[in-house]
């Protein structure tokens, strides 16, 4: 496939490496330097784009990218307020998009036993459950994509908590939930990858579930083989639609 990258950070390099080891091809590279002159036409005769830019910049590239007929695999976070409007104009433009807040084999199985978790804990209401997502210090955005995701699949499976609440740690903020509410506890250290830990508490025990990721490459290979499975199909797609153990 010819592939254009949205965004050459930490991310976009790895990609590029992974994608030229599985004979794909990048033909053109875009960040915030050239970002402004990037036109319909030099995305002309690419396959696919893949966006890991910043939450700022997605929703741009995903449009440059509808206007381009191309489509889009997003792995950037930080723009969910976003998301019904964009899969409602995907949908009406007949244009193909796939977002994963998470492209790592792991953490997808995460997702899916984290659900499983939740049923399986809801009827014991003598526990709390709590999200931790540790995170490098660059990043942007909190709580991370994953740890949204983690929340929603424990919201859509228990009766005790029906939305989440953010709070960074160390940032000056008074945050207290309330019983039906669920913390995403965010820390920012060092340079983490990125490790999810959900908790379960009670007055007699902790159920600890918990993913370390080493290293980036699961989630750059992630993306790439989420552009592989986006080439022929139309429509809004999450990552969570390429799994098996999903269907
Ligand atoms: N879904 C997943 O599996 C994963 C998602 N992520 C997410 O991916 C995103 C990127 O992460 P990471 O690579 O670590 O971040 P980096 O900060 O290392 O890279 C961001 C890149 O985006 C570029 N950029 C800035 N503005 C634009 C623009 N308007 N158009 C295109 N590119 C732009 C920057 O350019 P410049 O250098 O010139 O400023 C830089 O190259 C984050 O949102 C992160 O949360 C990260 C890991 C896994
Ligand atoms: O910014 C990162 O680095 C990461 N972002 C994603 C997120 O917000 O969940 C995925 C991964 O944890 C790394």
């Amino acid at each position: 496939m010819k592939i254009v990258l949205l965004g050459y950070g930490k991310m976009g390099q790895l990609i590029e490496k992974f994608a030229l080891k599985r004979g794909h091809e990048v033909v053109l590279i875009v960040d915030a330097h050239n970002r402004e002159s990037i036109t319909i036409d030099d995305l002309e005769g690419a396959d696919v784009a893949i966006d890991f830019s910043t939450p700022d910049a997605a929703l741009s590239n995903i449009s440059l990218c509808f206007e381009s007929d191309l489509p889009i695999v997003v792995g950037t976070t930080g723009w969910y307020e976003h998301m019904q409007e964009v899969r409602d104009t995907c949908i009406e433009a007949e244009q193909s998009l796939l977002y994963g807040s998470n492209f790592s084999i792991g953490v997808n199985i995460f997702f899916h036993i984290n659900r499983l978790l939740a049923q399986a804990v809801d009827p014991y209401k003598q526990y709390d459950v709590q999200v931790e997502e540790i995170h490098h210090v660059h990043k942007l955005d909190a709580p991370s994509g994953t740890a949204i995701t983690i929340a929603e699949g424990i919201i859509e499976n228990s009766s005790s908590k029906s939305s989440w609440v953010n709070e960074v740690v160390g940032e000056e903020s008074d945050v207290i939930n309330k019983p039906d509410e669920l913390l995403i506890e965010s820390l920012r250290i060092e340079e983490v990858p990125g490790t999810h830990t959900v908790l379960y508490s009670s007055e007699v025990d902790q159920i600890e579930f918990k993913h370390t990721a080493h290293n980036r490459d699961g989630f750059a290979l992630g993306a790439v083989v989420a552009a592989e499975w986006l080439n022929g199909r139309k429509g809004f797609f999450q990552v969570t639609d390429i799994f098996d153990f999903n269907k």
